[in-house]
C-alpha cells in the first residue's frame, strides 16, 4: 500500500504490527539549535531489508544516528523489540542488539584488522565466528595484520560490517555502504546484504545509490527535509520510477 505524506503522518505505525521489530513515531530531532528531524515516522519488520532514500542532506544519516542513540537532542518514540529506545544511551542501545556500521566506517587506522574486528564486545550469542566472517570476506584474512590506514576503502567497508556481525547483533543500521566504492566491491557487499536477510537479519540501509538498493530492499522510504514523505515496496518501484526519481534528482 502507497502513502501519502499526510497519512504516513496522521497513521505512523499502521504497518504490520504483529512483527514490527523497529517503530520509529513522531521523532524529532536537533543539532544544537538546528532542527534536523520533524515529526520522522517508520516501521521495520522482522527480516525486512529497508532502505531510506533521499538527497544530500535529508536527515537519512541523522535518522540512524537518534535511532542509534548518537544525536542525544531527540523526542519522540523509537520503540525497538518492546523496548522504547528515545532515552537510552548508545551503549545500552547497541546491548539490545541493534549494530551500527556508519558511513564514515569507524576503522581504527593505527589498529591491525584483527584489532579492528576484536574491539567492539560481544552483546549476543549468535553472532559472526571469525571462519565465518573470512569466509564472508575472504580479502579480510588475507590482511588480518595490516592497518586500518593500509586498508583499501572496500576492505574497510567490510571490515566495518564484519566487526559489527561478530557481536551478535541482529538488527543492522548501515550508512550507504557502497559509497565510493568499485562495481565489484557493491556487488560484494550486495551479496553480503543478502547473506544476512537469508540468515534472519534485519537491515534499515541509508543509500544514494538507488540502482543498488532497488535490488535488495523489500521496501523504501523516500526522506525529505527530516521527515519521511513516502514509501513504495519494491513491487511497486517500476510503477512509480519517474516520481521515485523526481524525489532523489537523479
Ligand atoms: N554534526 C552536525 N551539526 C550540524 N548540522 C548537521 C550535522 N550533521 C548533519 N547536519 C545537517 O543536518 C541535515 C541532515 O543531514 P544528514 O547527514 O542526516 O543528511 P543525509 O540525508 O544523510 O545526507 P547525506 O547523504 O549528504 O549524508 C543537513 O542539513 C546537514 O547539514
Amino acid at each position: 500500500m502507497k502513502h501519502t505524506s499526510d497519512n504516513l503522518q496522521a497513521k505512523p505505525s499502521a504497518a504490520g504490527e504483529e512483527d514490527t521489530l523497529l517503530n520509529v513515531c513522531d521523532l524529532q530531532g536537533w543539532y544544537g539549535e538546528s532542527h534536523v528531524l520533524h515529526n520522522c515516522n517508520l516501521t521495520v519488520r522482522k527480516g525486512e531489508v529497508v532502505t531510506l532514500l533521499g538527497r544530500n542532506g535529508a536527515g537519512k544519516t541523522t535518522t540512524l544516528k537518534a535511532i542509534m542513540g548518537l544525536l542525544k537532542a531527540r523526542t519522540g518514540s523509537i520503540h525497538f523489540d518492546g523496548t522504547e529506545l528515545i532515552n537510552k544511551q548508545a551503549r545500552e542501545i547497541a546491548r539490545l542488539g541493534i549494530g551500527y556500521v556508519p558511513d564514515s566506517r569507524g576503522i581504527f587506522g593505527s589498529l591491525s584488522v584483527m584489532e579492528n574486528l576484536l574491539l567492539p564486545p560481544k552483546i549476543a550469542d549468535g553472532g559472526f565466528e571469525l571462519p565465518a566472517i573470512y569466509e564472508l570476506f575472504p580479502n579480510l584474512k588475507e590482511r588480518l595484520n595490516s592497518y586500518g590506514n593500509k586498508l583499501s576503502g572496500g576492505e574497510q567497508q567490510m571490515l566495518s560490517i564484519a566487526r559489527i556481525l561478530r557481536t551478535g547483533a541482529r538488527f543492522i543500521l548501515m550508512d550507504e555502504p557502497t559509497e565510493g566504492l568499485a562495481p565489484v566491491i557493491i556487488q560484494q557487499i550486495g551479496h553480503t546484504v543478502r547473506r544476512l536477510k537469508s540468515a534472519g537479519y534485519t537491515i534499515l540501509l541509508v543509500e544514494q545509490n538507488f540502482h543498488f538498493a532497488r535490488k535488495l530492499a523489500d521496501r523504501h522510504y523516500i526522506v525529505q527535509e527530516g521527515r519521511v514523505v513516502d514509501e513504495f515496496h519494491n513491487n511497486e518501484v517500476e510503477a512509480n520510477l519517474e516520481k521515485i526519481q523526481g524525489y532523489l534528482g537523479i
